[in-house]
This record gives C-alpha cells, sequence and structure tokens, in this order.
C-alpha cells in the first residue's frame, strides 16, 4: 500500500458508520448533529457575516445533515429557509425535522424564493444517491446555478455519485463552492468531473476513524514529504546499489523521448542508466548528459544479450521506440521477468500482440493514458463510455483495478486524475487538476523514466509508479506555467532536496 491519506466508498463509509454506532460509543442521531454542525461550522468561518441562506433537504440522511445545518444557522442569527423533499424512511433525518426550529416547507417551483439566496446549502443527496436526478428538481437546480449563488455540499454535489465521480443520469448538477465530507475523502471527490464539481473539498472529523476497515485499499497520495525515507540515498554504497536502468531508444529518426525518460531515471537517483536506441541511431542519441551510457540494440537477441548482466535492475520499454522496434522486443523484455515499464509504444504493441498478454508479470508496471488503455482493455473502456446511470457507477478506478486483475500487473491509468492500482486489489489516486500546464509533450515519458528508475533503485512496483507520480506533479509545480517536459528532470534536485531525501 502506498502512504497516502485513506479514502473510503460510500459503501465503507456506512459500514464505518454502523460499526462506530454498534460499538454502542454513539448514535446516528449523534452522528448527524455532529456532521451538520461541523458542516454550519464550516459556513460560518467562511462566510463570517450572516447572510440569507437557503438550505435544501434530501429524504434521507444528507437531508438530516440539511436540517442540522439550517438549525444550527439560525441559532447563529443567520436568516435561513428550509425546502426539504418528503421525508424517506430515515428516522434520524426525520427526529432532526421535529427539532428544527424553521419551518420546513416542500421542495417545488411554488415555495421557491422569488429573490434567490447568496448562499445555497445542498444536502438532497450524498452517499445515498441511487439514479440521476428527476427533472423537476434538476430544473429547480439548473435555475439555482443560475444566480451565480454560492454553494456549500453536504458530502457531495446532489447528482454525483460519489464513487466514481460521475453525474449520474444526463442532468446537471448544481456546481459546489465548497463541499465538506465527513470522516474521509470518498473517490467521486478526486475523480472525473467529481473534482470540478465539489469546488473546494474538507474532511470534518466526526469521532468515527477508529472504525475504518483496515488494511486500507485505497489512498490519496500528495504528501510528497513521505517519500523522503524511500529515496534518501544516505547509506552511500556503490552505483550499482543505486540500480542500473536500461531505457530503450528509438530508431533513426523518430526523436528523443526515450532521452527524456533515461534524463528523469538519472534525476530520480538510479545508479547507472544506459541508453538503448538502434546502432543507426546511436550519433543522434549522443546527445548530453554525458553521465548516460549508450549501448546499440538492433534485435531482441541484442536486448537478451544486454539483460543476461544481472547487475541490471530495471527496463524501461515505449517512450519514443516505435511501435515496430518496441513490438520486436516486447517478448524478451517480459521474459526477462525482472522489473519493467510499458509506456506509449510498447502498450500500442502489446495491444497488438494479444499472445504475449500472458507474460506480462508483478514486476510490470503499465502507464497508459485513456486512448492506450481504450486499444488494451476495450471492454473495460467500453464499460467507462456507457452512461453512468445508476450508482455506485463504474469509474475510472474500477477501471484501473479491473485492468491490474487482468494482466496481474500494476496499472496506472493517466490523467488529471491518475489511478493507479495493483493486481492484489490496492489502489491510489493522484488528482492534480491543478496542474493544467502539465499536459505537454513529453511529461509522459519523463513519468516513465521516474517510475523506472525507482523501480531500478528497489522501490517495488506499485510504490514506485505512486512515488513516481508525485514527485512528477512536485517537479511541475515547482517548475511552473510555461514548463516544457525538459524541465521537469531539471526541477527534481531542488524537489527531492527539498524532501530531505
Ligand atoms: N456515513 C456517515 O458516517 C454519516 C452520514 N451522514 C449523512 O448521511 C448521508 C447518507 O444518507 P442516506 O444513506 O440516507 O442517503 P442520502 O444520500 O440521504 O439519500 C438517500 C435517499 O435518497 C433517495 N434517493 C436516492 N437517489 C435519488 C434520486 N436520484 N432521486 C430521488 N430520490 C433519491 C433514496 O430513496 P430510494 O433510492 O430508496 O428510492 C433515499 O430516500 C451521507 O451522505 C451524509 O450526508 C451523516 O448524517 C452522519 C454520518
Ligand atoms: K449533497
Amino acid at each position: 500500500m502506498a502512504d497516502g491519506v485513506q479514502i473510503l466508498t460510500s459503501a465503507q463509509i456506512r459500514a464505518t458508520e454502523s460499526a462506530a454506532m454498534g460499538s454502542g460509543g454513539t448514535t446516528g442521531a449523534q452522528l448527524m448533529e455532529r456532521a451538520g454542525a461541523a458542516v454550519a461550522g464550516q459556513i460560518r468561518l467562511r462566510w463570517p457575516q450572516p447572510r440569507r441562506v437557503l438550505v435544501l433537504c434530501g429524504p434521507g440522511n444528507n437531508g438530516g445533515d440539511g436540517i442540522v445545518i439550517a438549525r444550527r444557522l439560525h441559532e447563529a442569527g443567520w436568516p435561513v429557509e428550509v425546502l426539504a423533499l418528503p421525508e424517506g424512511p430515515a428516522p434520524d433525518a426525520a427526529l432532526m425535522r421535529r427539532r428544527c426550529p424553521v419551518p420546513v416547507r416542500p421542495l417545488g417551483e411554488a415555495a421557491w424564493p422569488a429573490a434567490p439566496a447568496p448562499l445555497i446549502v445542498d444536502a438532497l443527496f450524498g452517499t445515498g444517491l441511487a439514479r440521476g436526478l428527476g427533472p423537476d428538481l434538476a430544473a429547480l437546480l439548473a435555475r439555482a446555478g443560475e444566480t451565480a449563488a454560492e454553494v456549500v455540499a453536504v458530502d457531495g454535489p446532489s447528482g454525483l455519485c460519489l464513487d466514481s465521480g460521475r453525474v449520474l443520469g444526463s442532468v446537471p448538477v448544481l456546481p459546489a463552492t465548497l463541499t465538506v465530507t465527513f470522516d474521509s475523502l470518498r473517490p467521486g471527490h478526486l475523480l472525473d468531473a467529481g473534482a470540478a464539481l465539489c469546488g473546494r473539498v474538507l474532511v470534518a472529523d466526526i469521532g468515527i476513524s477508529s472504525f475504518r476497515p483496515q488494511p486500507a485499499q485505497l489512498v490519496r497520495i500528495e504528501d510528497a514529504s513521505l517519500l523522503a525515507p524511500r529515496l534518501s540515498k544516505a547509506g552511500g554504497g556503490h552505483k550499482y546499489a543505486h540500480g542500473h536502468l536500461v531505457v530503450i531508444a528509438s530508431g533513426a529518426g523518430q526523436g528523443g523521448a526515450a532521452r527524456l525518460a533515461a534524463r528523469a531515471g538519472l534525476r530520480v537517483g538510479a545508479g547507472l542508466v544506459t541508453l538503448g536506441p538502434s546502432r543507426d541511431a546511436m550519433a543522434e542519441h549522443a546527445a548530453p548528459p554525458d553521465a548516460l551510457m549508450r549501448r546499440a540494440l538492433d534485435s531482441a537477441e541484442d536486448l537478451a544479450t544486454l539483460l543476461s548482466d544481472d547487475r541490471i535492475a530495471a527496463l524501461c520499454l515505449g517512450p519514443g521506440c516505435g511501435v515496430s522496434r518496441a513490438g520486436a522486443l516486447l517478448r524478451v523484455a517480459l521474459e526477462w521477468r525482472r522489473p519493467l515499464v510499458l509506456d506509449a509504444d510498447a502498450l500500442t504493441a502489446l495491444s497488438q500482440r494479444p499472445e504475449l498478454r500472458s507474460l506480462v508479470h508483478p514486476g510490470c508496471v503499465l502507464t497508459p493514458h485513456g486512448g492506450e488503455f481504450a486499444r488494451l482493455w476495450p471492454d473495460i473502456a467500453a464499460r467507462l463510455a456507457a452512461p453512468a446511470e445508476r450508482g455506485p457507477a463504474f469509474s475510472r478506478l474500477d477501471a484501473a483495478r479491473a485492468a491490474a486483475v487482468d494482466l496481474g500487473c500494476s496499472v496506472l491509468l493517466k490523467g488529471p486524475d491518475t489511478v493507479i492500482a495493483a493486481p492484489d486489489g490496492a489502489a491510489a489516486i493522484h488528482a492534480a487538476q491543478d496542474l493544467g500546464w502539465l499536459a505537454t509533450a513529453g511529461a509522459g515519458d519523463v513519468l516513465a523514466g521516474l517510475i523506472s528508475g525507482l523501480m531500478a533503485r528497489g522501490l517495488e512496483p506499485f510504490k514506485a509508479a505512486s512515488a513516481g507520480v508525485l514527485l512528477h506533479a512536485a517537479a511541475a509545480r515547482r517548475a511552473g506555467p510555461g514548463l516544457i517536459a525538459d524541465d521537469l528532470p531539471e526541477a527534481l534536485p531542488a524537489v527531492l532536496a527539498g524532501l530531505g531525501a
């Protein structure tokens, strides 16, 4: 498992809540009170001056939280209006409605305020969302969205599936300025459309964390400082002790993507990196850094000979390699059965060579973007592309996990919401929606180099993939807008120094 913050699915948070209540230490009503109080507290911190607030409540416990928020804000002197859907079978929410000092009016066209409130609390549906919003509700929320009010979502924007980050049905949801969720993040806060729709996400501690399932199966990786002990070279040692990475490069005239990967491998601390172009491309791959070693590799036999040196610790195949060259070298790379990153052209080559799929092993990390993923796993990609009608909807996390199980290797599905999945079910999400400038040519090649460099240093595949993604993002943050991929390896020394590695 990677180091990170535990993420719980809707089913897991329900189980955690049940375990907390089952322990006898707390009741559902107490948890609802804590949840509502936390949201009301955040609202008052963010907007210290009372303002008109419209609280929209659903039939279940999400709506119950909304009622607590309304009461708390009312008690603090805020002008509060509450509109609610008819009650469902949720006894704690019903109790809160009975205790509410503010009139609870039926949510609908007739009761909708003529003058829009500047703040809307969306407590319609949370983890219990089962399907898309009905057309009447969607129309009301669309109207609310037009008033440019600030929106605070309780647990998440209603209509957003908190397990997948996908909007259920084909109805728009009301984007939130602020989302306050409870105990832990849900996958949907980070994945897909969720990241943009949730706005700023805060996690309120409601006192149930000791009842979470263990060990954590899903984490958010966000804190690069956790990497420092793993990346430290404090023990010293020979260059071979830090791993020898081989990066396969292209034939003549196919560009320098592999050099970016190799440079990243060096910068992340592999003891040696050998770049392997074809013989006729040796001259064009002779450019700096001079720390790189070169070795001509024309054929699968040449690669097999090189890999028979058991000091070689990891291999990176794909960046700037060319699909046919990657295809020609793929079998030997897989039969080596040691740490291997397959990226870019190697993924396309693998999708064209189904007979090689059974050779993929747990020491492999595959790093597809969405297009490469769809070529390798068209059935899984089709499930992801199908409309999301019911919750929990099939997610990018489900897709990466299914792919990891299918090939028995770690899979890193790239995107602004990168998902990393191991074949044993462990998974991590890295959300970098703020790093739009990282979507630049060659950035993926650098990532492949980082991961394979870390694998050469001995990190196991899932951890190397997680650490590589973190370092990649940290380097992009340091380089800032305007970066080109070449800047990423150059930013690494400062990133690593900042981590105390
Ligand atoms: N877990 C915790 O630790 C804590 C959780 N807490 C809170 O509880 C929330 C979860 O509560 P919940 O389980 O009652 O589900 P919730 O989201 O209120 O919705 C369920 C209701 O909505 C209905 N419904 C669903 N979709 C619909 C649709 N499209 N259109 C119309 N109706 C639809 C559904 O009806 P049904 O599908 O059965 O027909 C059912 O009646 C959670 O998000 C958090 O805020 C805190 O209070 C305390 C700590
Ligand atoms: K909500």
